[in-house]
């Protein structure tokens, strides 16, 4: 009897040697709807040739770093994409030619990089989230509510604490809960936010969106929204205690791009929120 049964998805992770890179990789082995097809890496990274499961101190894994994005991705149903501005911006169109949902977990991009990003993906589609956890996606619908139901006597504040290697502030994330909290109150976050403060920097403005960065020791990534008035302050927070949620978060990304229309769509249309 022949198995007839359709192959998995062929998932490739970009930056696999990186902290989320390593992530992805467990998380793909251990998985029954999704597999593991290829592996890039930067030009001139010590991996590059090697067989990957060598690479992170294990047994063989059969699939070779390489960094020939176009060669990786030719078959492959998706790539996910955890690395930095430049070379994300640089593989969007890669994906879009190879047929392969491009997942982007990537901070750090410019209005430019977004821009570039958004044109690749008339092309094909895209998933971009700077957070990829469902709980912190619940936590960007909580702050849109909370922020549309308080006036501007609440002050927002979103405090974020990163490790020690992050090299982006605001994080993705804090932005992503900025970006709500402006939405819910009705006002451009360009224009409210606040961003470090240092000095003689005055009283509060009304109205403003403040934000503040720790960065230190081995921080995962954690997010405070306050709502502060006198009298009272309401503080929405999400902790994550272990890059899988992100990981996890972006395989089920890139399963639920297949078969989707052309374009760029954030976890909020991934988890139906
Ligand atoms: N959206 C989300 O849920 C999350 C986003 N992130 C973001 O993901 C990014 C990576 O984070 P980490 O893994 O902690 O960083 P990392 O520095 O540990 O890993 C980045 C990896 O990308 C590789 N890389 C750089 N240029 C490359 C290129 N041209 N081609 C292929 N690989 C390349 C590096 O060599 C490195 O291995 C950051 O922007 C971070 O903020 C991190 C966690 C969750
Ligand atoms: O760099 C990280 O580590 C993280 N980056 C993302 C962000 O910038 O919000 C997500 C998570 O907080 C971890």
């Amino acid at each position: 009897m022949t198995d007839t049964a359709a192959p998995l998805p062929a998932i490739v992770v970009n930056g696999v040697s990186g902290r989320m890179g390593r992530m992805l990789v467990q998380v793909l082995t251990g998985s029954d709807k999704a597999r593991l097809a290829g592996a890039l890496e930067r030009p001139g990274h010590p991996w590059v040739g090697k067989d990957l499961g060598l690479m992170l101190g294990g047994a063989p894994l059969g699939v070779t770093v390489s960094d020939d994005p176009a060669a990786a991705l030719s078959g492959a149903q998706a790539v996910v994409d955890f690395t930095a501005p430049a070379a994300t911006v640089a593989l969007a169109p890669v994906a879009m030619a190879a047929g392969c949902a491009h997942v982007i977990g990537t901070t750090g991009l410019s209005k430019d990089d977004i821009a570039a990003i958004g044109a690749a993906a008339k092309q094909g589609v895209i998933v971009r989230a700077g957070n990829m956890s469902l709980g912190v996606n619940l936590l960007v619908a909580l702050t849109r509510k909370v922020a549309a139901a308080l006036d501007a006597d609440y002050d927002i504040e979103i405090v974020e604490s990163h490790h020690r290697h992050k090299v982006d502030a605001p994080s993705g994330t804090a932005l992503m809960l900025g970006q709500a909290a402006a939405e819910g109150r009705g006002v451009s976050l360009d224009e409210a936010a606040v961003r470090g403060r240092d000095g003689i920097t005055g009283p509060r403005e009304r109205g403003s969106i403040g934000f503040s960065a720790i960065r230190a020791g081995d921080y995962i990534g954690e997010h405070d929204v306050i709502f502060a008035a006198d009298g009272e302050r309401i503080i929405l927070r999400h902790v994550a205690s272990d890059r899988g949620v992100f990981a996890r978060g972006a395989v089920k990304a890139a399963l639920w791009a297949q078969g989707q229309a052309k374009g760029e769509y954030d976890m909020a249309a991934v988890l139906g929120l």
